[in-house]
């Protein structure tokens, strides 16, 4: 074993090494590994030398990595830009991913958010009046099944447009799922592989592109209203810093791009999120009952300042992803020889890092009682608050740097990363969080939740697809609020 070289995890297999056991179980593999061999070790996943780095320290020196010696996109774009499109995102030098980056946040803007909140409360109470399975007084659903539905609409319509949300009732919506058939991890390895489902995400991604493209013609020629905020507004009139306007069909990739982005991580999160209240149902009397104080019995419509007003409700969605982050591995590949600091090994350009910022969220040295959905615990004086309390305020005086899409904090030797750290940080952050508080909000005015045998039982998780998400089918019971 090479001195200056991380622990290997031992494997019996060739090729495969570890990869099926870290692939069932990502959690448990890296807990399992970090206690023999500390934060950062090895392992094989299908036949490349992949080399973890947990912990506050990991979590800097893969996130916070130098353009020269990190990359993202070589182990990104055999499965996104089947699925994107060509020539954005991993598809394109990351300095031209940042100016997209810059142009998807410049439609992200409070004024614009101002316009989601009707328009995502809208389309939640309009699907709790219309489906079937919430009729009568109450019912068992499975949970997956309904929140990817209620994400899609309210995700498309907000940051597509009216337009193309109109469409998911029909056509779009069987072209979305072929295309989402073609986002799996199978594809980091396969993507290349005529089978079935990868022509069919590719008949999809060409006629979806092409529908965004007829609409972005027929907009363009209309001029504009005004009055939608729409993503595809703010992309199609956008220009990279040598003067090119960004030419319609990587408006169309960046669309779909977005699209998947939010649709897989939202629906996910929220699924989790209604689980954990029917396991714990008097948060979701606590919730209902914050609505009655901060907002008045009689419950207005819902706006974006009321979010504001909801400490608990957005404790909710930060305590949910502390436990359920749907990105648990996140991928480079080594460009230069990488000293880890503080250690006397130095990666190779031979190996993949994968940094995997949950392994800190659930270490009890940061979150007591780690195992516990305690949303409480990001109030201040509570007995399981986080030891290094990042409360908002301290985010202020914290170091920023900015990437070219805006400032971002320059430390990513935090516990607590769901939307991840550096120059590849999230830029839907607050989009999501708008989103899932809303969904949060609408449902717990409805609907009391609990579990079919009113146990403290949750179903586990399924690493297999590309995000984490509840094994299905994942039931549970609504009551209907008087
Ligand atoms: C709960 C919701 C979400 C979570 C937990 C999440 C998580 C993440 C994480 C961990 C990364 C870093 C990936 C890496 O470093 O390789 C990321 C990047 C990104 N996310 Fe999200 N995301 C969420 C929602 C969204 C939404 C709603 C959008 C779009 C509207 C979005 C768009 C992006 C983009 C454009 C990047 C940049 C990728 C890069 O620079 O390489 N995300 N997200
Ligand atoms: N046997 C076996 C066996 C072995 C292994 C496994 C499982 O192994 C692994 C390993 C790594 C991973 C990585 C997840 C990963 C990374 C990137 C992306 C992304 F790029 F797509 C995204 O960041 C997504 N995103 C961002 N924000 N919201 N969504 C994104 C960026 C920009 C953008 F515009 C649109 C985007 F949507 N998505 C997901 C998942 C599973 C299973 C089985």
């Amino acid at each position: 074993k090479n001195p200056n070289e991380p622990p290997m995890v031992f494997s019996i297999f060739p090729f495969i090494g570890s990869t099926v056991t870290y692939g069932m179980d990502p959690p448990t593999f890296f807990r399992t590994n970090r206690e023999k061999h500390g934060d950062v070790f090895t392992f094989i996943l299908l036949g490349k030398k992949t080399t973890v780095a947990v912990g506050p320290a990991g979590n800097d020196f893969i996130l916070n990595g130098k353009l020269k010696d990190v990359n993202a996109e070589e182990i990104y774009t055999p499965l996104t830009t089947p699925v994107f499109g060509r020539d954005v995102v991993y598809d394109c030098p990351n300095a031209k991913l940042m100016e997209q980056k810059k142009f998807m946040k410049i439609a992200l803007t409070t004024e614009a958010f101002r316009s989601y909140v009707p328009i995502i409360s809208g389309e939640v109470k309009n699907y709790f009046k219309k489906n079937p399975a919430f009729k009568g007084e109450s019912g068992m659903v499975n949970v997956p099944k309904h929140m990817a539905e209620i994400t899609i609409f309210t995700a498309s319509h907000a940051l597509q447009g009216q337009n193309v949300r109109n469409r998911f009732d029909e056509s779009l919506a069987s072209l979305y799922h072929d295309l989402d058939m073609g986002f799996s991890p199978i594809n980091f390895m396969l993507h290349w592989a005529p089978l079935p489902w990868n022509r069919r995400r590719d008949h999809a991604q060409k006629t979806i592109a092409k529908i965004y493209m007829d609409i972005i013609k027929e907009r363009r020629a209309k001029g504009d209203d005004g009055t939608e905020f729409d993503m595809m507004k703010h992309l199609m009139n956008s220009t990279y810093k040598d003067g090119t306007p960004v030419p319609d069909h990587e408006t169309a990739h960046m669309l779909i791009a977005l699209l998947m982005a939010g649709q897989h991580s939202s629906s996910s999160t929220s699924s989790w999120i209604m689980l954990r209240l029917a396991q714990n149902p008097e948060i979701c009397e606590e919730l209902y009952q914050e609505q009655v104080k901060n907002l008045g019995a009689d419950l207005p419509d819902l706006t974006y300042e009321d979010l504001a007003k909801l400490p608990l409700n957005q404790h909710v969605v930060k305590e949910t992803l502390r436990l359920h982050a749907p990105i648990h591995s996140i991928l480079r590949a080594v460009k230069s020889p990488m000293p880890v600091p503080g250690t006397n090994y130095v990666i190779p350009t031979t190996h993949t890092l994968l940094s995997a910022p949950g392994v800190s969220a659930s270490d009890p040295a940061y979150f007591p009682n780690p195992e516990v959905w305690d949303c409480h615990r990001w109030e201040a004086d509570s007995p399981n608050a986080p030891t290094i309390v990042r409360n908002d305020a301290s985010v202020e005086d914290e170091e920023k740097i900015d990437y070219g899409y805006g400032a971002v904090s320059k430390g990513a030797a935090s516990p607590y990363l769901p939307f991840g750290a550096g120059r590849h940080r999230c830029i839907g952050e607050q989009f999501a969080n708008l989103q899932l508080q809303t969904i949060i909000a609408e449902t717990v005015r409805l609907f009391k939740l609990s579990n079919i045998d009113r146990s403290r039982k949750l179903v586990g998780t399924d690493y297999q697809s590309l995000f984490s998400r509840p094994l299905e089918p994942a039931f549970i019971r609504w009551e209907r609020r008087d």
